[in-house]
Parts: structure tokens; C-alpha cells; sequence
């Protein structure tokens, strides 16, 4: 069981991830910081190939980070042993996968599998059955993987997930597949999950999961962007290097991609290497909106 109970569930740092590809590498992450409370619902958005999915992976434990610090309950990933490793998987760290068949077993009907993940985690038993119901899935429960929808998939993967509340959920995209009814059960479960205490993650693109969230971690080029808790503005993030990265709609004023960094008494102004006064942005551009 995850313990640290005062800290995060999950905190990185400078995390980076780097893919072998034809052409050399992909950066996928360039230096990750970010945490993810208990009790919370944090959605990871961006624009596609921003690195929400690469994030997430290393998250779940799926894939091993290429550098920085991720830290599991306080625990870091890099000193962790492969037995620690599966250990945190089976039990602690639930993994929703964008294809919903590769977080389920062929093998098994809808009902085996939400007890199998409940008993693992020494859940009762009598919320499987519960649990289905409540995301509309008690007539499948006899069904395998092949003869539920792609909507039923994805429930079921949530079921399995969250069953027992494990430390932390990390799922990609999971109302990808789901019309607004379904997409709202999903996110009851998630949110009912948090209740317990859990860390929910996800990756969207969708507006109802966004809406859902306490805090939306947005991402461009494999760093956090911006961080928004529910409802309020969203916040540049600086990160512990002091890098921020400017909207694009910013980048604009620097075609020689230099700026003078100027503090004032309140705050700091950006402007145009050349010293000219960087010209006027509109208020709702300046708050990439
Ligand atoms: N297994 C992999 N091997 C090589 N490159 C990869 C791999 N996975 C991701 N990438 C690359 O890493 C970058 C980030 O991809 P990632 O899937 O994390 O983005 P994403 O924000 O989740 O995108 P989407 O919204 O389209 O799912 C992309 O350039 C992608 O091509």
C-alpha cells in the first residue's frame, strides 16, 4: 500500500523522457515538474504530441523515465527494485490505458475482472458487483473483452482501476470512447475514488473531464505549461531552473527569440531584445485565452 500519507502520491521533477526514433530521438518530456495530491482530480491536457501520454506512462510505472526525478509515495522510482516496481503496479498504482483491451485480461469476463483487481488490493468484494452497476455495465458482466463496445471497454477498465481505491490512478484519456451519459458515470467514479483518497490522473482532450477536474496541468513540448486550479485563472509554471514558457501568441514580440528580463517594483516585464518597449498585448492574449 502506498504510505507517505501526508505527502503526494506522485511528485516529479525535471522528469525527462527521450524515445529512440529514426531520425535520432524525440524529447517527449523535457523537464516535467509537477505533483499530484490525494484526493484530487488532475487532468493533463495539450495539444497531441505535447507529451501527455509519455507522462502518464511514466507515471503508471509502465515506462522508466530517461532522466529527472519522479518520486512514488516519496519513494524513488529510480532506487526502486523490478520487485518493488511490480509490487507498486499490482497494487498501488492502477493503470487506465488509451486502448482500453491493454489494461484488461482476454481471458476474463467483465465481472472477473473487477475482482481480480479487488483482490488484489483486498477490496470487498461486494462492490464489484456495485461498482459495475453504477457504470451501467451490470448486463455485461458475463461478457469478455470481444463482445463489449469500445465505450464498454473503457468503463470497464475505469472499474477495474479504481476498485479499492488504490494510491494513485493515472488514466489516458478514459471518456475518449464515451457519450456525454457514460462520460459523466466515469468521471462520478473517478471524483468517488478521489473521495477516497486516491490521486486521480488523467489525459484529456475532452471538455466534460476538463470541466470535472480540481487542477489541469497543461502541457506544450514536454513541460508543464500552465497549471489552473478548478475555476480560477491558470498560472504560468516557472519551473525550479526558471524557465517559463511564454504563449505562443507571445512569441511573437521576440522574432530573435532574446528579451531583456526587467523587475519592477511589481512584477517582471518581458521586452524585445533591441530595448524597445515590447508593443501592447490584448489583456485576453496575454491570458492565452
Ligand atoms: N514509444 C514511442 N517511441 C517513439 N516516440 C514516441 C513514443 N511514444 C511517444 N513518442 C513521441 O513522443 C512525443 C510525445 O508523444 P505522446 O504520445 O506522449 O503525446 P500526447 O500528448 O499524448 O499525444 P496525443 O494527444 O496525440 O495522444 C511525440 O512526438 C511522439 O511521437
Amino acid at each position: 500500500m502506498l504510505t507517505d500519507a501526508d505527502g503526494p502520491a506522485a511528485r516529479c521533477a525535471r522528469l525527462v523522457k527521450i524515445y529512440p526514433s529514426a531520425s535520432g530521438e524525440t524529447h517527449a518530456l523535457r523537464g516535467i515538474e509537477a505533483s499530484f495530491p490525494r484526493g484530487a482530480l488532475t487532468a493533463v491536457t495539450g495539444p497531441s504530441g505535447s507529451g501527455k501520454s509519455s507522462l502518464l506512462s511514466v507515471l503508471a510505472l509502465r515506462e522508466r523515465q530517461s532522466g529527472g526525478e519522479l518520486w512514488i509515495a516519496g519513494r524513488s522510482a529510480e532506487t526502486l527494485t523490478g520487485r518493488a516496481l511490480r509490487h507498486l503496479r499490482r497494487y498501488d498504482v492502477a493503470w487506465v490505458a488509451q486502448r482500453p483491451t491493454h489494461s484488461l485480461f482476454d481471458g476474463l469476463v467483465a465481472r472477473e475482472q473487477v475482482e481480480q483487481a479487488a483482490r488484489l488490493r483486498a477490496a470487498d468484494l461486494a462492490e464489484c458487483a456495485r461498482l459495475l452497476d453504477r457504470l451501467g455495465l451490470s448486463a455485461r458482466a458475463g461478457a469478455r473483452n470481444r463482445e463489449l463496445s469500445g465505450g464498454e471497454q473503457q468503463r470497464l477498465a475505469v472499474a477495474a482501476a479504481v476498485v479499492g481505491a488504490p494510491g494513485l490512478v493515472v488514466a489516458d484519456e478514459p471518456t475518449a470512447e464515451l457519450d456525454d451519459d457514460t462520460s459523466s458515470l466515469v468521471l462520478a467514479e473517478l471524483r468517488r475514488c478521489a473521495q477516497g483518497g486516491s490521486a486521480v490522473v488523467f489525459a484529456t482532450h475532452d471538455q466534460r473531464a476538463i470541466a470535472a477536474a480540481d487542477r489541469v496541468l497543461h502541457l506544450r513540448y514536454g513541460v508543464v505549461s500552465t497549471e489552473a486550479m478548478a475555476g480560477a485563472q491558470a498560472l504560468a509554471q516557472i519551473d525550479s531552473t526558471g524557465r517559463l514558457q511564454l504563449p505562443p501568441e507571445a512569441l511573437a514580440l521576440f522574432p530573435q527569440g532574446r528579451a531583456q528580463v526587467v523587475l519592477d517594483g511589481l512584477g517582471v516585464r518581458l521586452l524585445p531584445a533591441d530595448g524597445r518597449d515590447a508593443p501592447s498585448v490584448p489583456t485576453d492574449e496575454r491570458h492565452g485565452r
